[in-house]
């Protein structure tokens, strides 16, 4: 866990909270086990202390309960009637309280994540420190992998595996489901022998598909990530027991007891790591350290963030303890704008770690403000 060392007693409260609801149309359909996403909705929550700093959230679940439970419009319901009453008009000392204050709030991860991300944010800007320096940022610019939806032609699937490679992405993730498969994962190995390639089937399989899965095998995959269902923890283990393979979990970890519970098991030999799945940056760091003691391969997985959730992927993922190239694309991977002043842009093969204050990147104001406020809150 990070040490939070502060110069001076920095107690600070919220004076205004702001949501803006924002839709990204996505350059190409993203296709999964459970649907096809074509625009990304998502909400920014802007977080103004006493002092005049803003600090940035981003809700990003997804507006159907396919990926987890977890919904858009929900999520909404509970940051506004459960979350801020809990923050606000309160003194904070630092961003691990309010992991503290929420667990009263049962699940709700990402609700509680866009929170409390931006009070870190907040928490940084106010003590003049870039996220990253209290996260122990390890690194200014990091390798990164992408994550590509299914393509129908074995072609077209290779084109843009190539597009990507040359682009500088140095690890692809490919979403399987039964019945696509082993055809174009081969492909590409086939003409990428030396990739770092892994398959994502958001728990397409079940222990039916053994055989299937075992097929995979010959292929030197990094890892097949969420084959089974998204609770389930025990066949995850029989399986990973009739593999070479590793697996890999997404879905199934919400919090450290999680990964306790997989480990314990044999359900996995990595975790795919996203700070939305698991309520924030503290749970984040908590599990990071629980992997790097278990020796569990820790990756940063992504949500499409816009540009304040991949600043802040980006700060935590310069970390020395991840393993891989997270799904840390750059903006113009999904969108044709991001919310930035400046895209986070890939230059040779690599993506820059922000520097400034905080997640350390500008939101540009305008772009916020054309889109529309569903909630706001003024202290009086
Ligand atoms: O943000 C990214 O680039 C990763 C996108 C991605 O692969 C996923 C995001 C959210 C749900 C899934 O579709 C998938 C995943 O399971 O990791
Ligand atoms: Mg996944």
């Amino acid at each position: 866990m990070v040490r939070i060392v502060r110069e001076k007693e920095e107690n600070f409260s919220i004076s205004k909270v702001e949501l803006f609801q924002i839709r990204l149309p996505l350059k190409s359909p993203f296709k999964t086990s459970y649907g096809v996403l074509t625009e990304k909705a998502f909400d920014i929550i802007c977080l103004t202390s006493e002092s005049g700093h803003i600090g940035y959230g981003e809700l990003v679940a997804f507006e159907t309960p396919d990926y987890i439970e977890e919904t858009l419009p929900n999520s909404r319901l509970i940051i506004k009637d459960h979350l801020l009453p809990l923050i606000l008009n309160r003194k904070i000392e630092n961003p691990t309280q309010i992991w503290e204050w929420f667990q009263v709030v049962r699940g709700n991860y990402m609700a509680k994540s866009a929170i409390e991300t931006a009070v870190w944010d907040l928490y940084a800007k106010i003590t003049g420190q870039s996220l990253g320096v209290i996260l122990e940022s390890a690194t200014d610019q990091l390798e990164v992998g992408v994550s590509m939806g299914m393509v129908a032609s074995t072609e077209e699937l290779l084109k843009r595996v190539s597009d990507y490679v040359e682009e500088g992405y140095t690890r692809v993730k490919l979403k399987i489901k039964p019945g696509y498969d082993i055809i174009p994962l081969s492909a590409i190995r086939k003409k990428f022998p030396n990739l770092m390639l892994m398959a994502d089937a958001n728990s397409a399989y079940d222990l039916s598909h053994l055989t299937d899965l075992k097929a995979l095998d010959s292929l030197n995959l990094v890892m097949i990530e969420q084959p089974f269902a998204a609770d389930d923890f025990l066949d995850h283990a029989i399986l990973q027991k009739e593999l070479n393979t590793p697996l890999c979990l997404d879905e199934n970890i919400r919090t450290v007891n999680d990964c306790r519970v997989a480990v314990a098991l044999g359900s996995c030999r990595s975790i795919n790591l996203k700070i939305p799945r698991v309520g924030g940056i503290t749970e984040a760091l908590k599990i990071i350290d629980y992997c790097r003691d278990k020796q569990i391969l820790v990756w940063l997985g992504g949500m499409f963030e816009s540009g304040v959730g991949r600043a802040l992927n980006l700060q935590l993922a310069s970390r020395t303890e991840f393993g891989l190239p997270g799904d840390i694309s750059a903006s113009d991977r999904y969108f044709y704008e991001d919310i930035l002043e400046k895209p986070l842009l890939m230059e040779a093969g690599k993506m820059k770690v922000p520097q400034g204050l905080g997640i350390g990147v500008t939101v540009n104001g305008a772009f916020l403000q054309k889109n529309n406020l569903s909630y706001t809150w003024l202290k009086r």
